[in-house]
């Protein structure tokens, strides 16, 4: 469980981090979204504690990271693939997080094999490595100590697409056998296909929070009858306000159930009965990335 509470973070005149509040709970992979800048990583940074916070607190598993006892068996962070020592090789670096966290090196063989690094890649030294041998690296070195909650922050870049893949079924499976997981990312199509739950921060607030049913359910229901006029009557009776869709169709506002029901009772043969589709979330990440590039253009 990760517990954010009015978390704020002001570098001289710039908020990076705005009075957000959230919360990560176990057995779900939460996705952390935002466009360039908004202060996902500067959340994840204070989360592990490697920032310190102008005010709110962020706790982990119930503690501040830092109080933690062997920090690494309980939580696995990718912050910065890129961060390892570049003259080490990747089995070195896992060899060192296993000594210091007190692990039996057996287990870096087994999470090698996890990542798909080679024996011949992983005596390679890390200045060596394409973005994606990195990434893989660093979800090594998390899932190292055998954490119950992982802390990814854009963990997908640099990844093929089998890569990608790859790292989705992973997270999927770590969430459920009961793991934590929160990951960042500034690409709404790769939240979506992981995520079970939702965050969406833009210069530095929270601006949409929920499960990505919720988000991306679009409010309302799409209705089509045979007789079109008989469908609006109906609806008009049992006071569903509804608005033309298009190619005969109805949006109306309300629950499909509710819809359906109206329509059944009178009489109303449906052709087409569904939730309106959700593109309520997109075009929220939309507008908050055209703004913000608006601005650096501007700039
Ligand atoms: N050390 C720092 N000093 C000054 N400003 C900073 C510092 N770190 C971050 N910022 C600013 O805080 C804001 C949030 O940055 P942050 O890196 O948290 O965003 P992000 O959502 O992770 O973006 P990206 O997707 O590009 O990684 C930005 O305006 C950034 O310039």
């Amino acid at each position: 469980m990760i517990s954010v509470n009015s978390l704020t973070k002001r570098y001289g005149a710039v908020t990076a981090v705005d009075d957000v509040s959230f919360e990560v709970k176990p057995g779900q992979v939460t996705g952390f979204l935002g466009p360039n800048g908004a202060g996902k990583s500067t959340t994840m940074r204070i989360l592990c504690g490697l920032t310190p916070a102008t005010s709110g607190t962020a706790t982990v598993l119930g503690r501040p990271y830092a109080a933690l006892p062997n920090p690494g068996r309980h939580v696995g962070v990718l912050l910065d693939a890129s961060a390892q020592h570049a003259g080490r090789t990747g089995r070195e670096v896992l060899n060192l997080g296993a000594t210091l966290m007190g692990i039996d090196r057996s287990r870096v063989d087994e999470m090698l094999s996890v990542v798909g690094l080679t024996d011949k890649e992983s005596n390679r030294r890390i200045r060596n490595y394409s973005l994606g041998m990195r990434q893989r690296l660093g979800i090594a070195h998390a899932l190292l100590g055998d954490p119950q909650v992982l802390v990814l922050d854009e963990p997908a870049n640099g990844l093929d697409p089998a890569g990608i893949r790859w790292m989705r079924s992973l997270l999927r499976g770590f969430a459920d056998e009961g793991g934590t997981v929160l990951l960042s990312s500034h690409l709404l199509n790769e939240i979506e296909r992981v995520a079970d739950d939702i965050i969406v921060i833009g210069r530095g607030r929270i601006v949409a929070q929920g499960t990505k049913d919720e988000l991306l359910r679009g409010a309302g229901t799409t209705v089509r009858a045979t007789d079109e006029r008989a469908l609006w009557a109906a609806l008009e009776a049992e006071g569903i306000v509804a608005q033309a869709g298009g190619s005969g169709a109805l949006l109306a506002e309300a629950e499909p159930a509710q819809v359906g029901a109206a329509a059944a009772k009178h009489g109303v043969a449906l052709v087409e009965l569904r939730g309106a589709d959700g593109r309520g979330l997109e075009d929220m990440f939309l507008e908050l990335t055209a703004a913000d590039a608006r601005e650096e253009v501007a700039a």
